[in-house]
């Protein structure tokens, strides 16, 4: 019997997508390739992602709900930021009829600070043990301390904490080069950034877009007013970010735009 929250994703609507997905196992034999990266998120018309920070908002309609479950089966792994993890408890699986676990995406959150305060009742590690979708990856600071009661909670659910040497910017960020080369080496060779706004604006920030390989948003019929978390990147001097090869689709009363960075 399929789950309650069990979705479908119509069929016709792969092909057009298929352009700005990663192919299966494209970049898996040359282990000099940095994994796919899809950035993919839903805005409002004001590029709201959310009513305030730390707020759960649901903008996706039915249908482009189901396209971000199509799109988590199509990689394999999901990233988000550490606030995101907080605001959300977010299930980061695929719940597609169907989907099979080796389908499911990495859930991977970006922490350098190690202040996501997962616990056995957080919505990711409880499908993990139940087999509905693979245990986070927590990418942490190098040299932060973890407790052995938070490190053997996770791994019991199969994830684990990654080290990594955090930014240039004071230690709040890592550098996306740095983090695609750990998660290749993780044998994840796609991912798909779900957001929240400081990941996506320091993707799409000048040292970020270069690793950006197709972007596909979702625009909702609503304006969320100002106070939300906002997608807006840094101005590059000179350069006005732009994207080419752009595809424009209906989705029910939701808009699906598709492009690639202009370079
Ligand atoms: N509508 C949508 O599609 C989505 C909405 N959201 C919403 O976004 C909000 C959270 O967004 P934010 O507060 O902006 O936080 P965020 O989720 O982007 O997390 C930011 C934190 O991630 C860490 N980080 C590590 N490396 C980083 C890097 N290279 N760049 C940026 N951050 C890095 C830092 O600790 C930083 O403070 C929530 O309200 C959530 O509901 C989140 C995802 C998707
Ligand atoms: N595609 C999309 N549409 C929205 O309206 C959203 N609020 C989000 N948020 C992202 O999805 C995560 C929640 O996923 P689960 O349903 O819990 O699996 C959330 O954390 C954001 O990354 N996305």
């Amino acid at each position: 019997m399929s789950r309650p929250d069990s979705l479908t994703f119509p069929p016709h609507l792969i092909p057009p997508l298929s352009p700005y997905l990663p192919r299966p196992d494209s970049r898996r034999e040359d282990p000099s390739s940095l994994p796919f990266l899809t950035l993919t998120y839903a805005a409002s018309l004001d590029s709201m992602l959310s009513l305030a920070p730390g707020v759960r908002t649901a903008l996706s309609g039915p249908l482009t709900k189901s396209m971000t479950h199509h799109l988590r089966t199509r990689h394999s792994a999901i990233l988000i930021g550490v606030n995101t993890a907080l605001a959300d408890d977010p299930a980061l699986n695929s719940r597609l009829v169907g989907a099979p676990l080796s389908s499911q995406p990495r859930p991977v959150i970006l922490d350098p600070e190690a202040r996501w305060d997962f616990t056995s009742q957080s919505k990711v590690i409880q499908l993990a043990e139940r087999g509905e979708g693979k245990a986070p990856f927590v990418v942490a600071g190098e040299g932060v301390e973890v407790s052995d009661e938070r490190r053997s909670l996770l791994e019991r659910a199969g994830g684990k904490f990654l080290a990594l040497r955090r930014g240039k910017d004071g230690g709040k960020r890592f550098d996306w080069g740095d983090v695609l080369r750990l998660l290749k080496s993780e044998g994840l060779d796609s991912v798909m950034v779900e957001g929240g706004g400081e990941v996506i604006n320091s993707l799409l920030g000048k040292e970020g877009n270069r690793y950006v390989d197709s972007v596909i948003v979702t625009i909702a019929p609503t304006w969320l007013g100002k106070g939300g978390v906002v997608v807006s990147p840094e101005r590059s001097e000179g350069a006005q970010l732009r994207l080419r090869d752009v595809v424009w689709q209906g989705y029910g009363e939701d808009v699906v735009l598709c492009g690639r960075i202009e370079r």
